[in-house]
């Protein structure tokens, strides 16, 4: 029998490229809602109870009233890909390779939060060296990146596409977030294992899909010992034994001369790189992928997935 899943938010940014990646399956049995009626909150209530997995690809608030339409239905499972519910004990964090237990948690999880896509390349960074011990309590980490508009949802869509609106957004790369208070940084914080905040400044580029993901590290300041083989060799060691989150060889990264954001646009993998010079005092953890692939629909599904195969 295939399994029924509610996409609530299936007309909006995620929600309608969770669908693409669906069509053609015939596991899955898709629920739908009328476009016209992806606010009536009595359908929503009825279509989330009859699915053995609702997907929320909403805002924060509607997810937190999607939550409670299922509160007394144990059959219904969630993924979430808000920011509501990232740091919460009783949910399972969707990054299924950031540890080696953690797609078992994801596959028997009843409610499961979908990473933030600029968390996703973070946490990647920074949680393997904190794990192996090479980023020491205290250190202060930066985490500076660039996402396609598509991050923004419908509304930054219409804002950079349209310039004929009032809220047109003429900039063809723009930074954002600065009163440095993102709704990432708690996530970054807790599943990065940092015992400090990080300093976390986004922006935005003129081209719909793909992030970079920066974390500069000076050695220092580290470890002691620790060099950029070192960092290279705990990332390796942290995602042996999978296929979606790839280290790129040192041979290969010091080779290059640019790293392009749109790269993995329309795939749901992730890249890491460590870029720096042997012997150097620095070194700079980038991770590459699209923010509506590893960072959003792309892991909702994966997440989805590992959830079938309880
Ligand atoms: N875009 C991205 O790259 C990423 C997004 N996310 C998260 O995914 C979630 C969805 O974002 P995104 O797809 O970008 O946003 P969009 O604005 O593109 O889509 C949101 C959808 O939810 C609908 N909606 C809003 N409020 C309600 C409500 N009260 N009841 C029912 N439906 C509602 C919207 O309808 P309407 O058109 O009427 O507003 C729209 O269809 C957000 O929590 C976002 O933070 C996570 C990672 C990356
Ligand atoms: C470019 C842009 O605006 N990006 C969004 C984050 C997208 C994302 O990861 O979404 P959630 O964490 O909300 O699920 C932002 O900075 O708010």
């Amino acid at each position: 029998m295939s399994a029924k899943i509610f996409i609530d938010g299936e007309h909006g940014t995620t929600g309608l490229q969770i669908r693409t990646r669906m069509a053609g399956r015939r596991d899955v049995e898709l629920l739908s809602i009328p476009e016209a009626e992806r606010r009536n909150a009595a359908m929503r209530e009825d279509l989330l109870n009859s699915a053995d997995i609702a997907i929320l690809c909403l805002p924060d608030d509607a997810s937190r009233e999607a939550v409670s339409m299922v509160s007394g239905n144990n059959k219904v499972r969630i993924i979430d890909t808000s920011t509501a519910f990232r740091v919460a004990d009783d949910w399972a964090y969707g990054f299924a390779e950031m540890d080696k237990a953690q797609s078992d948690k994801i596959r028997s999880a009843r409610m499961v939060a979908n990473p933030g896509c600029y968390p996703t390349g973070a946490i990647a960074l920074i949680r393997p060296l904190r794990a192996a011990g090479l980023l020491p309590n205290g250190y202060p980490v930066s985490v500076n990146a660039v996402s396609g508009y598509t991050g923004g949802g419908k509304q930054m869509i219409a804002q950079m596409e349209d310039q004929s609106r009032e809220d047109a957004i003429s900039a063809n790369n723009f930074l954002y977030g600065l009163t440095l208070k993102h709704k990432h940084v708690p996530e970054m914080k807790a599943h990065g294992l940092l015992d400090r905040s990080p300093l976390f400044s986004p922006s935005v580029g003129r081209f719909p899909q793909g992030m970079i993901v920066q974390v500069p590290l000076f050695l220092e300041d580290m470890a002691s010992g620790t060099t950029l083989e070192s960092i290279h060799a705990a990332l390796v060691s942290h995602y042996a034994g999978q296929e979606i989150v790839t280290v790129v060889p040192l041979e290969e990264s010091s080779k290059l001369g640019r790293i392009d954001a749109e790269e993995l646009t329309g795939k749901d993998t992730m890249k890491l790189f460590v870029f720096g010079t042997p012997g150097g005092a620095h070194v700079n953890l980038v991770a590459l992928l699209d923010n509506l692939g590893k960072g959003a629909s792309g892991a909702a599904v994966q997440n989805m997935d590992l959830m079938l195969s309880a």
